[in-house]
């Protein structure tokens, strides 16, 4: 079906309810308002679903055809689909003021590495392309996108921090919303729950956005105690203190408070040597030609370099680098060990469809056939001596 300016201008609320109850089986509660310009290809519309996920509704401003590419998502097309999802009765966590940060979510029961925090579905999801539209246009586009979620959602949304205290839609939208990606395209999503969560360079917490049902599910990646704030990272972490922190001032708009940010600057200067050798250690295990000297004892340096900087969320990748290592050797037992455990973190981390997850759950099965066997067998692998003659 497709939607244009013309069809869908100047419809009250009232009036889209109308006009899209009156079409059999038509997908949205409300008829799409559309807008387009000299800029955009197609025009950008809000669509919106009251009954998603049994009636938390969702709205998507993007074009028809991105819409109707979710549509055909389990998340829309399976009823069972989303069974374990948005479950927030009786949480581990409570709310929490934290002095500079605001609110966030402390534990209020120990929750182990793998227990799952929540999983939920967003209220919104947006089409970064949105914004060849005129300001005011892509502004009423969201702001109809509010009033079309159910009235018991729409408080979730109000509830949300508005850090630049601008259009107070957008500024929600922009504080809080998280890029994923759909069928091959970045979308921004805005999922109250985890808005509550704040930024930590060492958290203790990962989240993955699962495409199939649309969600973003939330796991401990360490043991968290009562009392203590759960924190997931809104960035790539494996980088220098003053590039996390220009990165979250300059995309987030805060000075990061965390206590790897706020650390004396020996220890700064400590943690970001640890991220430049991670880095060099990363170059030497994943070079396969003959001159490789990559060993197994090189992916445990690693390992414990991430343990060190507490990058627990970021442990599944070395013990990626160490399984690969140590089966390219023939070590069929440490092999199968390093990529249990790899596929334990990265599950965490990157879902359970990724890709190196399926990569590592074949070498825990049957290390002797996967690619990596035997690559380096007969290949140096200790240093023994310091090169002199003693
Ligand atoms: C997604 S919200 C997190 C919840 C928020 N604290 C609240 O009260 O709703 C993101 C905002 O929280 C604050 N924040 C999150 N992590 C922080 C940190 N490590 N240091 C300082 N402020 C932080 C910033 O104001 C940021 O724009």
């Amino acid at each position: 079906m497709s939607f244009t300016q013309n069809n869908t201008a100047h419809k009250t609320l009232k009036q889209s309810y109308e006009s899209a109850q009156k079409i059999a089986n038509f997908p949205w509660s409300f008829w799409p308002e559309c807008f387009s310009n000299e800029n955009t290809t197609e025009p950008y519309c809000v669509f919106s679903d009251q009954k998603f996920a049994g009636g938390r509704g969702i709205f998507i401003v993007s074009t028809s055809a991105m819409a109707y590419e979710l549509l055909k998502k389990p998340a829309f097309s399976d009823p069972d689909a989303l069974q374990r999802i948005n479950q927030h009765d009786n949480p581990p966590f409570v709310q929490h003021e934290f002095p500079g940060k605001g609110r966030g979510l402390i534990a209020n029961k120990t929750l182990h590495r793998g227990d799952q925090i929540f999983a939920s579905t967003p209220l919104l999801i947006t089409n970064p392309d949105a914004y060849l539209l005129s300001e005011p246009e892509r502004l009423k586009l969201a702001h109809r996108g509010v009033d079309t979620l159910p009235e018991k959602t729409q408080p979730l949304f109000w509830a949300l921090l508005d850090h630049f205290k601008g259009d107070p839609v957008d500024d929600r939208i922009n504080t809080n919303a998280f890029e994923v990606e759909v069928s091959g395209h970045t979308q921004h999503v805005v999922l109250p729950e985890i808005a509550m969560l704040n930024h930590d360079c060492r958290p203790n917490a990962a989240y993955f956005w699962d495409e199939e049902t649309l969600s973003h599910y939330v796991h401990a990646t360490q043991t968290i105690y009562p009392g203590q704030e759960i924190t997931i990272t809104y960035i790539n972490n494996e980088r220098w203190r003053s590039k996390r922190m220009a990165n979250l001032k300059e995309n987030w708009g805060f000075d990061c408070s965390c206590s790897s940010c706020s650390a004396h600057p020996s220890f700064v200067a400590e943690s970001d040597q640890r991220i430049d050798t991670i880095e060099e250690l990363a170059a030497v295990l994943n070079d396969w030609t003959p001159d490789s000297r990559a060993t197994p004892e090189i992916a445990e340096a690693m390992i414990s370099i991430y343990e060190q900087e507490r990058l627990f969320a970021s442990l599944g990748v070395a013990y990626k680098h160490a399984a690969e290592a140590y089966s390219s050797f023939g070590d069929r037992y440490n092999a199968i060990k390093y990529a249990s455990l790899s596929v334990e973190l990265t599950m965490l981390d990157k879902g359970f469809r990724d890709h190196d997850v399926k990569e590592m759950k074949n070498m825990a099965k049957e290390p002797e056939m996967t690619w990596s066997w035997n690559k380096r067998a007969g290949m140096k692998r200790f240093t023994t001596s310091c090169g002199h003659a003693h």
